[in-house]
């Protein structure tokens, strides 16, 4: 049922309460092996596990629906907040396909937990989420967290080819090069997907904290079996405040430090990317106007430095219009935020349907967003990059994703490189090394 939380799922009202804990070391830890739900960077963030209900939504209206069947269930739900931060009382987390075309089971929503643990700046909370209960005594770590079985590597990973072979691909970029140069677009983003097959069941959360260690800078997250570390933040609400990292414009890193750092003023001053980075700045900056007084665009982009590859990328903000309940949520903002030129092209439809024409994928949930909700819609979303979703039929099987930006000026070869550096992370993350 679409944007209906399911009849059997809820209940009369959910029951949540949350309460301050010691810090109980990394977050991730906590976690189970069977569906985790995980936001967390630097050891900051929201983790979670159990099922108190799920919204799934489709088609064009899908923010607008999973808003409103949260807010339906926030109507019911009793809730006894003693620290109060964002983050604190009932969230959801969430992810999106990249399509609104895609067919329900597949197209996304939100989940709301049994047990959340969130830390944010030395306070650490546990929120629990019960359903059909009255307030009772005060949970605990150790009740809900109990004993975690130990975390299991994959083993030998044999990876093939995904829809489109590497060969191909380049071909694909060929073709959306000829058509920017004809006019039809100004920038398209194309991705490729690879296959990978685990010798051992998948646990997520080998793969959470390996990417956790080795990319501290980015949003490290796990919804629904879509798991990933993405450096690009599609939205934050903050207290009427919002933030959006964008992203555009790659070079791959040598490895050598003072190589990196002349690759770093290359990329910087590299036309090309820059072209590449102006739009995805404007399509953010653009999308959030209406909802605030004011924003702050930067004129230039810094360069982000990661294990992989080095990115142009500018820290747009704004102060949303508006006060408390009428600002608009988190999750709007991302509905109305994607899909951005740093995955989608300029403009918008010209470019979403090329993709649909040329990519010869389905992207899944790869490049949608994926974070959380509060009750008060202050949230975090991400775009899901550097990142693979774990079969839902297989847990032997991942489809790992990486997408480039395409203008006028790019090299289909240069950019089947960029793409492979950008799988890099989940490729290690499999690992055992
Ligand atoms: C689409 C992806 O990256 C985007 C984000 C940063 C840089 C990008 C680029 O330089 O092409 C892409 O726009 C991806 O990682 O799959």
């Amino acid at each position: 049922m679409t944007a209906e939380p399911t009849q059997d799922a809820v209940p009369q009202h959910l029951v949540v309460r949350t309460v301050a804990v010691d810090h109980p070391g990394d977050l991730l830890d906590l976690l189970p092996a069977t569906a985790p739900l995980a936001w967390v960077r630097r050891g900051d963030g929201v983790v979670g596990w159990g099922e108190a209900l799920r919204i799934t939504v489709s088609g064009v209206d899908r923010f607008a629906d999973a808003e409103r069947a949260w807010h339906q269930v926030l109507r019911h739900a009793v809730v006894r907040d003693e620290v109060g931060l964002p983050g604190t009382g009932p969230i959801a987390f969430g992810s999106f396909a990249f399509d609104w075309h895609a067919p329900e089971p597949t197209a996304g929503g939100l989940v709301v937990p049994r047990v959340v643990v969130g830390r944010r700046g030395g306070t650490t909370w546990l929120t629990t989420i019960e359903t059909g209960a009255t307030i009772g005594a005060a949970p605990t770590l150790a009740r809900v967290a109990g004993g975690r079985e130990p975390v299991l590597a994959p083993g030998e990973v044999v990876y093939a080819d995904g829809a489109v072979p590497a060969d191909g691909w380049r071909d694909v970029v060929a073709r959306a090069v000829g058509a920017i140069r004809a006019g039809r677009v100004d920038k398209v983003v194309l991705a490729r997907d690879v296959e990978a097959r685990t010798a051992e069941p998948v646990d997520p959360r080998w793969v959470l904290g390996r990417l956790a260690d080795a990319y501290p800078t980015c949003w490290t997250f796990s919804v629904d079996g879509l798991l990933g570390a993405t450096p690009e933040l599609l939205v934050r609400s903050d207290r009427g405040l919002v933030t959006s990292r964008v992203l555009a414009g790659t070079i791959r890193r040598t490895g050598d430090d003072d190589a990196d750092l002349a690759r770093a003023a290359t990329l910087a001053h590299s036309s090309k990317d820059l072209e590449e980075h102006e739009y995805a700045v404007r399509s953010v900056a653009d999308a959030l106007a209406p909802f605030c007084s004011s924003t702050n665009v930067p004129d230039v982009p810094f360069v982000l430095h990661l294990p992989n590859v080095l990115h142009l990328a500018s820290d747009v903000t704004g102060v949303l219009r508006g006060s408390g309940a009428v600002t608009p949520s988190s999750l709007t903002l991302a509905g109305a935020l994607h899909p951005t030129a740093a995955v989608c092209g300029t403009p918008t439809m010209a470019a979403r349907e090329l993709i649909t024409e040329i990519e010869g994928m389905d992207r899944g949930r790869y490049a949608g967003p994926v974070g959380w909700v509060g009750a008060d819609g202050d949230g975090e979303w991400g775009i899901a990059l550097r990142s693979a979703e774990l079969g839902p039929a297989d847990p032997h099987r991942l489809r790992l994703f990486a997408g480039c930006g395409i203008v006028a000026a790019s090299d289909p070869a240069a950019e089947l490189a960029e793409s492979e550096a950008k799988l890099e992370p989940m490729r290690y993350a499999l690992g055992s090394d």
